[in-house]
């Protein structure tokens, strides 16, 4: 059993609701454990995970939150630098699985957040878990 941690953005109750609920069901699924803290927003996440990965107490990540763009050009500041630093910290070595939605409306998120349908948490749970096997299976353990 592995032990992961969930770092959502909570900027969109219902939407992160489902996410995190697909992404529990994932990780139980797998015979993992998990625990959850919560940023400002998806521009946090990142350094959270960074922030968490130092301390050593966990084997993999699970991002999540929801960005909807707005009237300015902050989504593409917020989808683009929050996808950004988590890759850095992938190619860092760090198990993570991307379920930070980028979508243009309302409707967009609930398809993809909903566990019943495009279920992006469980989807980026899933990631993460395939990406800590993948280490296991490097460190020859
Ligand atoms: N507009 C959304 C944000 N914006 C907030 C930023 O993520 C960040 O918390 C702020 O700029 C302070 O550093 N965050 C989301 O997660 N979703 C949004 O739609
Ligand atoms: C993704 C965002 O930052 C967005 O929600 C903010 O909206 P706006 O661009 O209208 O300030």
């Amino acid at each position: 059993m592995a032990h992961f941690l969930i770092v959502e953005a909570r900027f969109y109750d219902q939407y992160n609701d489902w996410l995190i609920e697909g992404a529990k069901a994932a990780l139980e699924a797998a015979g993992h454990s998990h625990e959850l803290i919560t940023v400002p927003g998806a521009l946090e996440i990142p350094g959270a995970v960074a922030m968490a990965a130092e301390s050593g107490r966990y084997d993999g990540f699970v991002a999540i939150g929801v960005v909807i763009r707005g009237e300015t050009y902050h989504f593409e500041i917020v989808a683009g630098e929050s996808a950004r630093g988590l890759m850095a910290l992938t190619m860092d070595g760090v198990a993570i699985g991307n379920g930070i939605l980028t979508v243009e409306n309302a409707a967009q998120a609930e398809v993809r957040a909903r566990p019943d349908q495009k279920d992006k948490g469980g989807e980026a749970a899933k990631a993460a878990i395939a990406m800590f096997d993948l280490g296991q299976r490097f460190a020859g353990e």
